[in-house]
């Protein structure tokens, strides 16, 4: 299922367009706003965690419950995407809430997750950059690839897109559509550039692969 959603140069990035409804979205954004987990704030962002806290010097994940509602969505990415490892659910999700204007600076993942993620988007849209890591270290000229989320989508990478590559999202009103590898999945009418006028919300799914569990 997922051939038939590859996008751009960079092996393993995947891009399904309305992966939810727009009454899935409106319920879940409800949900992850309004549920009693606690925001914090990075960098002027707004997150909220689940499914625990990774100890920094373990590097294990310090399990907490993930609540009820996520479970069916998380099952479906799993069965679906098959990012997780063969078999493998993810355990931790992060939502990330991104006013106009904010963004977040290219990064990786890093080696404490199995490398490979899900991004489920919703509300305002915009675009992410991959950029390539030189061998030398430092960053290479220029960007891999870019590809515009759209609200509903789902972003799914892997393998050299993680392990090679930064991404990261501009902090910038405007978000060009120019050579983004995804236009064949956007509508014909998507214009020239993405301004968002309200919040962007993200689900980053991902399984971490130490687990020291509290539940017990
Ligand atoms: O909001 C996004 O689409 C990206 C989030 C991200 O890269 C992360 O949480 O590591
Ligand atoms: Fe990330």
């Amino acid at each position: 299922m997922l051939e038939d959603f590859r996008v751009g140069s960079l092996a393993n990035v995947c891009y399904i367009p309305d992966y939810i409804t727009a009454k899935e979205e409106q319920r879940l954004a409800e949900r992850l706003c309004c549920c009693k987990t606690p925001w914090t704030e990075v960098s002027g962002r707004r997150l909220k965690n689940y499914g625990g806290r990774v100890h920094d010097k373990s590097c294990a994940l310090l399990q907490a419950p993930l609540p009820g509602w996520l479970e069916p969505l998380l099952q479906r990415l799993s069965r679906d995407t098959q990012v997780f490892g063969p078999g493998q659910q993810p355990n931790h999700v992060l939502l990330n809430a991104y006013k106009p204007g904010q963004g977040i600076m290219p990064h990786q993942d890093g080696p404490l997750y199995h490398p490979g993620v899900c991004i489920l988007s919703m509300g305002s849209p915009t675009v992410m950059h991959f950029t390539r890591k030189c061998p030398q270290g430092g960053l290479c000229e220029g960007r891999e690839l870019s590809v515009a989320l759209m609200p509903r989508s789902l972003l799914i990478f892997s393998g050299e897109a993680y392990e090679q590559c930064l991404h990261g999202i501009d902090a910038a009103p405007v978000h060009p559509l120019h050579g983004v590898c995804n236009r064949a999945f956007l509508d014909r009418d998507a214009g020239q550039e993405l301004m968002p006028e309200g919040e962007r919300f993200s689900l980053t799914v991902r399984r971490v692969l130490k687990v020291r569990s509290l539940l017990r």
